[in-house]
């Protein structure tokens, strides 16, 4: 007999599915029609035991507080809260608050001597307990990111199969053509924001890992989190896998992904046109969807293709140039010259490098230079060597062709730096130390105070360390890099250099996108983000050798950007949350998570006393006059 189509409520439904996956006895067999619906309620995600920040007591088993992450207190639930929730008894006796936890975190932490134990320690966290985790991150910024995030989680993607325990994120693969949406609605949460998908191509200046490039995702997502306080549930970290063309990877018996070589050409972007169909069907069209760590030739194009019709970013282009016009601006102060009377010079001329020229360039336009005079200042060399017009091999496709010069074929960057005497000069190509002593000490001829950005990462990708970039200017740069280097020494002094990193940007960009429910993300955000950093830094950073505020400054960064990018987005009727919040600020922070523990208690207990309600009754004014 065809099944009948019914609707269950949410206590049938549940019952049902306990029926269903053999955890209740039934009373009586279920209907195949039932049983269909109790599947589809599921799948449709009507019901949720614990979901975001909705928890259904009734269904939550006593022991689910200590396994799911999300509830979870450890030590830290009180006596009432073991006895009424059933933990008594299965934790040892003692209690203890938030903030001894974080004290064990850190001594935990601290008895590891290498990076990627203590990275798996915070996995671990976070897979343990996540209040714990967001907190401890959130509040120790300057010793976590590097752990969780760059450098580290490189390092990560590299060992991932290695490490592989739980799984994280959303794996959507190209067998999955036709059914990408099936696969987003196996994400538990009904309510996610932001979505950080990579395809890991160009992972970090690492190259194609794969499917083991999901470490990015969960990375950048962990600091929407720790940096600008969106809920963890709202977040989605997602690899597209459709293979990989690391030979070391396919014959690498602990990969993970799909063992073959990259699809690429039209079943390539038909399926990524699928994945951001799929994602707004399930998610809505103003969910934030910002690209990671894709092959440059594709991220230029989706990010040209998908801007004007989805809400997204690229990060790579995009945050990183953003980070570097602020560490620009930042220097201005410095050099005391205006952005236009530099002359930049890049090595790479990739995402990085041509994101942040183009947005160096509407710098330029700010300050009143021409369209054409600010692309003249900047000079580009890639692999093939300077960008020039028609120089043979070279392929000069999309934004590159902007910054080609009508110069000879020239292929030695030292003999480049040479002719064009840069005022900046900026690494974006992931070839580590190719900014020799050569290079550096030649800056330091052209330049009083010689700009010098390695931005590639993770450390081991830098063009050149941050000791090096002072000892070969005699100590006059103003330096930064992606990645973390630990205090420079030079001429009895001790420099504290800043980090060019889009971890500046893209939180606060996001909270900014989600809290206004923009729909489309203008270039113009990333300026006004570039602006917020700048203005954070003080005179002290300056003084130390930073263009960027301390990383334990990034929250409150992140925070401006937010409501920069709110006030920006209903001045041009991008908002799409109505009405417009007066206090932007206060608005912002109503949405932020909260990296202190909830009570577990559930909401009706105690229960109010008689003499509470009454009291309020007895100071009624209209009573007091009657
Ligand atoms: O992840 C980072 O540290 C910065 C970044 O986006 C990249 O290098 O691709
Ligand atoms: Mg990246």
């Amino acid at each position: 007999m065809q099944a009948r189509s019914v609707i269950l409520n949410a206590k049938q439904t549940v019952d049902a599915l306990r029926t269903l996956v053999g955890t209740a006895s039934p009373k009586k067999s279920l209907t195949k029609a039932a049983t269909s619906a109790a599947v589809q309620a599921f799948q449709a995600r009507d019901y949720h035991e614990v979901t975001g920040d909705i928890i259904v007591p009734s269904m939550v088993q006593g022991i689910d507080h200590l396994r799911d992450p999300r509830l979870n207190k450890g030590l830290a639930f009180t006596l009432e809260e073991r006895q009424i929730l059933g933990i008594h008894g299965l934790q040892p006796a003692r209690f203890k608050s938030q903030e001894e936890q974080l004290e064990l975190c850190r001594i935990s932490i601290s008895r590891y001597q290498e990076d990627l134990n203590k990275y798996l320690y915070l996995v671990d966290l976070q897979d343990r307990n996540e209040r714990l985790f967001f907190r401890l991150i959130s509040e120790d910024v300057e010793k976590m990111m590097p752990i969780v995030y760059t450098p580290t989680v490189g390092l990560a993607c590299q060992k991932f199969g290695l490490i592989y325990r739980r799984p994280r994120g959303l794996f959507v693969t190209i067998n999955d053509r036709g059914h990408v949406f099936d696969v987003l609605r196996n994400w538990p949460e009904p309510d996610v924001r932001a979505i950080v998908v990579t395809d890991g191509e160009r992972i970090l200046g690492l190259g194609d890992l794969g499917a083991c490039g999901m470490g990015i995702p969960v990375g950048k997502l962990a600091l929407y989190t720790a940096l600008a306080g969106i809920p963890p549930h709202q977040c989605l970290p997602i690899v597209i896998d459709v293979g990989t063309n690391n030979k070391d990877l396919l014959e690498d018996p602990l990969y993970i992904g799909l063992r073959h070589q990259r699809v690429q050409g039209k079943e390539y972007d038909e399926f990524i046109d699928e994945f951001m169909q799929a994602v707004v069907k399930r998610y809505g069209q103003n969910t934030l969807i910002q690209f990671e760590d894709f092959g440059n030739h594709n991220a230029f194009r989706f990010l040209d293709k998908y801007r004007n019709t989805y809400c997204t970013f690229n990060d790579d282009i995009q945050g990183t140039a953003s980070v570097a016009v602020a560490g620009m601006l930042a220097a201005k102060r410095i050099t005391n010259k205006r952005i236009s009377d530099n002359t930049f010079l890049f090595l790479g001329a990739g995402e990085a490098a041509v994101g942040i020229a183009d947005l160096v360039v509407k710098a330029m336009q700010a300050e009143g230079t021409g369209l054409q005079e600010a692309r003249d200042k900047i000079w580009m060399f890639d692999i093939d060597g300077l960008l020039a017009k028609g120089r043979p091999e070279g392929r000069l496709g999309g934004h590159k062709a902007y910054y080609a010069k009508d110069h000879g074929v020239m292929k030695n960057f030292a003999d480049v730096v040479k002719e064009v005497k840069p005022s900046v000069l900026i690494g974006a190509s992931a070839a580590g130390g190719a900014f020799t002593p050569e290079i550096l000490q030649a800056m330091g001829q052209f330049n009083e105070r010689p700009i010098i950005f390695a931005l590639s990462n993770p450390t081991s990708k830098a063009e050149c360390t941050a000791q090096a970039a002072y000892d070969n200017t005699e100590g006059r740069c103003i330096f930064a890099s992606g990645s973390p280097f630990p205090p420079v020494q030079y001429g009895g002094k001790t420099f504290i250099t800043g980090q060019g990193n889009n971890a500046y940007i893209f939180p606060g960009v996001a909270l900014g996108v989600i809290v206004t429910g923009t729909h489309h993300i203008p270039e113009d955000m990333f300026l006004i983000a570039a602006q917020v950093v700048a203005d954070h830094v003080s005179e002290a950073d300056l003084e130390k050798g930073s263009l960027y505020p301390p990383l334990s400054a990034i929250k409150e960064c992140s925070m401006d950007i937010a409501v920069g990018v709110t006030n920006y987005a209903y001045q041009k009727g991008l908002a799409s949350t109505y009405p417009e919040p007066e206090d932007k600020k206060s608005y912002i922070e109503s949405h932020l998570y909260n990296y202190n523990y909830q009570s577990a208690m559930p909401v009706t207990w105690p229960w109010p006393k008689q003499h509470e309600s009454s009291k309020t009754r007895e100071i009624n004014p209209t009573k007091l006059q009657a």
